[in-house]
């Protein structure tokens, strides 16, 4: 199969490109790349007004099998993925029965594999079961595949663990993925902890929550040596100790949520439980640092948390509902409309958070549009503006807070390993 993208615009962090080239495929692998290439294909993809990136990363996706196939499957998953320009995900463990053991990581790759579309790494439990008391099978996931580890869902409360795991992690060269979150802190809190919130009588969570595990954590990665990567930061401190880890020259990184960049508790519908995630939206202040982070390239990823629930799930209370909502297949036009119309970050920075870094995070030499690589590549319409539709989600999660919100951006098609994994229907003018 060969295919050629014609006058595209090709962002390329790895090699520093940033103009109009064609590119080349040729058995799954990017083989010439430049102005004008005379190639015979047996198909042409003009994206003439396209950005051309490599394929979208995401260090941070639950794909809830095995155990709630209710609320996403692989199959749903990884064509939601696709749509959302992702060539690569991360799966975290907290499913049911958990991945704490190799058995379940494979379980997981060859289900994702026969699907054909997104690849899926398997990210493995930090304990057994998740239950904070002894640690899993560490060594045996990263034989069997797993490219970093990550208590998602929770902390793991116990310190010596969790410096004794990190150890392992260091041994072994791969990231710990740290959910920050202090569980005795949490005292029944919902929501953000403001005065927004304390109104509508919803009990806080406040910052406090998050920053001490951080600040843990960093201190953890220090002495471990551990590369620590930090999930869905939501306050302005985490980004003042993330720029200072990066200054003592500590192999710290960290994400930004598209909803914890995008929304803060002034944006939420009262009692809507499409606004409950954890961390929490948190203020206009933490917004703007957030936004700043990532401008100033403190903050390297833009992932997802995607974490998709059923409408039954999500039709409770806003104390019983569970935290989380989808992401995956907004997360591209919402950075492209949030952070780069808005002058925060340059198309560049986008496809280095969304791609490049990412990979850097777990190792991997994807991200990456270099001759011989292989075809991981997004292309993405920046013209194109439309309304949010939940109903269009390849996801089985609807959970979204953004539905019906206009924004810009639109993923065109999505390639991997030089195989066609997603396609818009193509309805008539480029707009
Ligand atoms: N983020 C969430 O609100 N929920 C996640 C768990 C997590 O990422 O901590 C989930 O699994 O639903
Ligand atoms: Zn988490
Ligand atoms: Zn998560």
């Amino acid at each position: 199969m060969t295919l050629l993208i014609k006058n595209g615009h090709v962002l390329d962090p790895a090699t520093e490109t940033d103009e109009e080239i064609d590119i080349f495929i040729e058995d799954g692998k990017i083989t010439k790349r430049g102005k004008k290439l005379k190639c015979k294909a047996e198909r042409v993809i003009d994206a003439a007004g396209s950005y051309v990136m490599p394929g979208f990363i995401d260090l941070h996706v639950h794909l809830r099998d095995p155990g709630y196939e209710e609320k996403e499957t692989i199959a749903s998953g990884v064509r939601a993925a696709a749509k959302g320009g992702y060539t690569t995900i991360l799966a975290m463990p907290n499913t049911k029965p958990v991945v704490d053991n190799a058995d379940v990581v494979s379980y997981v790759h060859k289900k994702a594999e026969s699907e054909g579309l997104t690849r899926v790494l398997q990210v493995g439990a930090v304990t057994k079961g998740q239950q904070g008391e002894k640690l899993a099978d560490i060594k045996g996931m990263v034989q069997a595949g797993s490219p970093a580890i990550s208590e998602d869902g929770k902390s793991v409360m116990r310190t010596d663990l969790y410096r004794e795991a990190m150890k392992i992690a260091a041994e072994c060269k791969i990231p710990v993925l740290a959910h920050c979150e202090d569980i005795h802190l949490v005292q029944g809190g919902v929501v953000n902890a403001d005065e927004i919130t304390q109104k509508q009588g919803l009990a806080g969570i406040t910052n406090s929550v998050e920053d001490v595990i951080i600040a843990r954590d960093i201190i953890l990665a220090k002495e471990t040596g551990a590369r620590l990567h930090l999930c869905h930061c939501s306050t302005k401190d985490s980004v003042t100790m993330v720029k200072q880890a990066k200054a003592d020259g500590l192999p710290v990184t960290a994400e930004v949520c598209p909803h914890h960049f995008t929304l803060s508790t002034e944006d939420m519908v009262p009692y809507d439980t499409n606004y409950k995630m954890n961390p929490p939206l948190r203020t206009k202040a933490d917004v703007e640092a957030l936004r700043q982070g990532l401008k100033e390239d403190i903050m390297d990823v833009i992932a997802t948390d995607h974490a998709p629930h059923t409408k039954q799930d999500k039709n409770q209370s806003m104390q019983k509902a569970p935290f989380g909502i989808v992401g995956i297949e907004t997360v591209a036009a919402l950075t492209y409309s949030e952070l780069v119309l808005k002058g925060y970050l340059t198309p560049m920075q986008m496809a280095e958070k969304m791609s490049y870094n990412p990979a850097k995070v777990i190792g991997s030499d994807r991200g990456s549009l270099e001759v011989g690589k292989d075809a991981d590549i997004v292309i993405f319409n920046p013209k194109k503006t439309y309304q949010i539709d939940k109903n269009n989600f390849a996801s089985k999660g609807r959970n979204t807070p953004f539905d019906g919100r206009t924004v810009t951006g639109e993923v065109e098609y999505t390639i991997c390993g030089g195989k066609m994994i997603y396609e818009k229907e193509m309805t008539g003018e480029k707009a």
